[in-house]
């Protein structure tokens, strides 16, 4: 189990509807602030992730389409404090269902729009809204929230189609996307429901904590929050050394891919690992030590195919317990970047998991093979793509701690899910997921017992630096390896 607060709820609409139903019990007065805070975080969310497009445009078009209830009273309330923040933005509000048909609150969050910025909110009909919806900056989809019953009435699905078509940078949706509305992202205020992960049309769902969880158990099913790090957010003891931080070994490369294991270590070192050791082909080690110092690098014989060869396993059987040469033992091991198949290296990381019965594992990449997941008894952490997934899902052995990578990476255990609504498609780079298995695998070397946890805290550290590098740098014009530099900044809470 992680700690409290790591992790809250992911709830189903039913479940969703009692929670807010005992929260609230219907009363307006106590559902009020909480809207008011739903608007707030929305407004700061979307600002934010519009940090990936560059500056938000001075004389921004916010175009707000509102239904009857609490989800088009949050779209207008954040829509106040976007106008708010921006004195030349103006806000065209389409009520969807007719003005008059807008229930208090929402009615309320609509008056104080209008008063906040008059000259600078007009209403648009659906006809005005396709005639002028060309230059659009944002989008805010409030029209239908949780409560929603199918179906959809056909004049509100074709507005929401009309909008899809229009050139509008950055679509938001208010809690859940409205029927076929498309959203880059979905922000789910308060709790996280089941059908917005499962809806192709949410593109990147992210968890506005509101406090309803605080102290609540976790559930099988649960999204992971900032406070996931909190524990590497904390001082280190004064009275320590390198070996009080872990020894991640790490284990990979091939003349095919030496550029995977490269970056794993690079990651490993920014993660707090006391001692990265690395076992790479012989040809590749002098030069990478000279580009990344902070690593030991052990050159291993080549097989044929530039792989690393099986005959070095006594070396690698004899360094992984060493206590003799000044440098701790192993705590923790990384299995796969750039192995490439080799056949020989295959054999080599086989025998090295039958050999070794304690030290925690990551494997990764290449690794991700049948036979070899399932040999050994050392506990272990596997982090598939859903290609790797595919090949050895029949394999994964009991306990394991599964890191199933993807737009929305979940995370595996003991019958629970963990999803972590970070990251975004700066990562869809070759290395990104190199990267991540280094991260895990040092944290893991910092406490080898509590792999959950590695895995847990190393998806969100990752997906929380790539959101850092998209916000500076944008999605396209970055390389994988940036990431590593906002490591950092997550951890110290600059700028996010
Ligand atoms: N700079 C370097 O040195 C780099 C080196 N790298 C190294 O490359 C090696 C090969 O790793 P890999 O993940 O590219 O492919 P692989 O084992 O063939 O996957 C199995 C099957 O899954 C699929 N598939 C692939 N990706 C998918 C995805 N994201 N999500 C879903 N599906 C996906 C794909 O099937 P397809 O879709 O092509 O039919 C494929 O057949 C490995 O050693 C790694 O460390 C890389 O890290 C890059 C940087
Ligand atoms: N569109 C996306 N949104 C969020 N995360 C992504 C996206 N595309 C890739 N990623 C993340 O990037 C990493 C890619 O891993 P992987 O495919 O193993 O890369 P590689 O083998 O090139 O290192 C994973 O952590 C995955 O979750």
């Amino acid at each position: 189990m992680l700690e409290p607060g790591a992790a809250h709820p992911v709830l189903t609409i039913d479940e969703a509807r009692q929670f807010e139903a005992a929260l609230f019990g219907g009363d307006e007065t106590r559902e009020w602030p909480a809207m008011q805070r739903a608007g707030r975080a929305i407004a700061d969310a979307v600002l934010r992730d519009y940090r990936e497009l560059g500056a938000f445009p001075e004389n921004a078009r916010v175009l707000v389409l509102a239904g009857k209830g609490h989800n088009g009273g949050d779209a207008l309330i954040a829509a106040r404090h976007i106008l708010e923040k921006h004195p030349r933005a103006k806000a065209a509000v389409c009520f969807v269902f007719g003005e008059q048909s807008l229930r208090p609150l929402a009615w309320r969050a609509h008056r104080e729009l209008a008063q906040a910025a008059p000259e600078r909110v007009a209403v648009f009909d659906a006809a005005a809204v396709q005639k002028d919806g060309a230059g659009f900056d944002l989008c805010l989809d409030g029209i239908f929230g949780f409560q929603f019953r199918p179906s959809v009435d056909e004049r509100v699905a074709q507005l929401i189609d009309s909008v899809n078509a229009l050139p509008v940078c950055l679509r938001a949706a208010v809690d859940m996307p409205s029927g076929s509305f498309r959203a880059d992202f979905t922000y789910a205020t308060g709790i996280v429901k089941t059908p917005v992960l499962e809806n192709p049309n949410s593109g990147r769902v992210r968890y506005l904590d509101l406090g309803f969880f605080s102290g609540s158990p976790c559930r099988d099913t649960a999204t992971l929050t900032p406070a996931a790090l909190a524990p590497l957010r904390a001082l280190r003891s004064s009275h320590t050394d390198k070996r009080d931080y872990g020894h991640l070994f790490i284990v990979g490369g091939s003349r095919k891919y030496p550029g995977a294991v490269l970056m794993s270590v690079q990651a490993a070192l920014r993660s707090g690992a006391g001692l990265v050791t690395a076992f790479v082909p012989e040809s590749l080690a002098p030069v990478f030590a000279a580009q990344v110092p902070e690593a030991i690098w052990h050159g291993m014989a080549e097989s044929p195919g530039g792989g690393l060869a099986l005959e070095d396993l006594p070396v690698f059987r004899e360094r992984v317990s060493e206590k003799t040469s000044g440098t701790a033992n192993a705590t923790a091991l990384v299995i796969g970047p750039g192995l490439s198949r080799d056949r020989e290296s295959f054999a080599l990381v086989t025998e090295i998991l039958r050999i070794n019965e304690n030290i925690p594992v990551v494997l990764d990449a290449d690794a991700l093979q049948s036979d070899i997941i399932a040999s050994g008894k050392a506990p272990r952490i596997l982090t598939p793509h859903a290609g790797e997934y595919q090949r050895v899902e029949a394999a994964i052995p009991d306990g394991a701690v599964v890191v199933r990578k993807g737009p929305l990476t979940l995370i595996e255990h003991s019958g629970r899910k963990y999803i972590s609504p970070f990251g975004g498609p700066v990562l869809a780079r070759g290395g990104s997921g190199d990267l991540l298995a280094g991260m895990i695998g040092g944290l893991l070397a910092q406490a080898p017992g509590a792999l959950l946890h590695a895995a847990c805290r190393g998806t969100v550290w990752h997906g929380m630096a790539a959101d850092c590098l998209a916000r500076a740098h944008g999605q396209h014009a970055v390389r994988t390896t940036q990431l590593l530099d906002f490591l950092p900044e997550v951890l110290r809470g600059v700028s996010q």
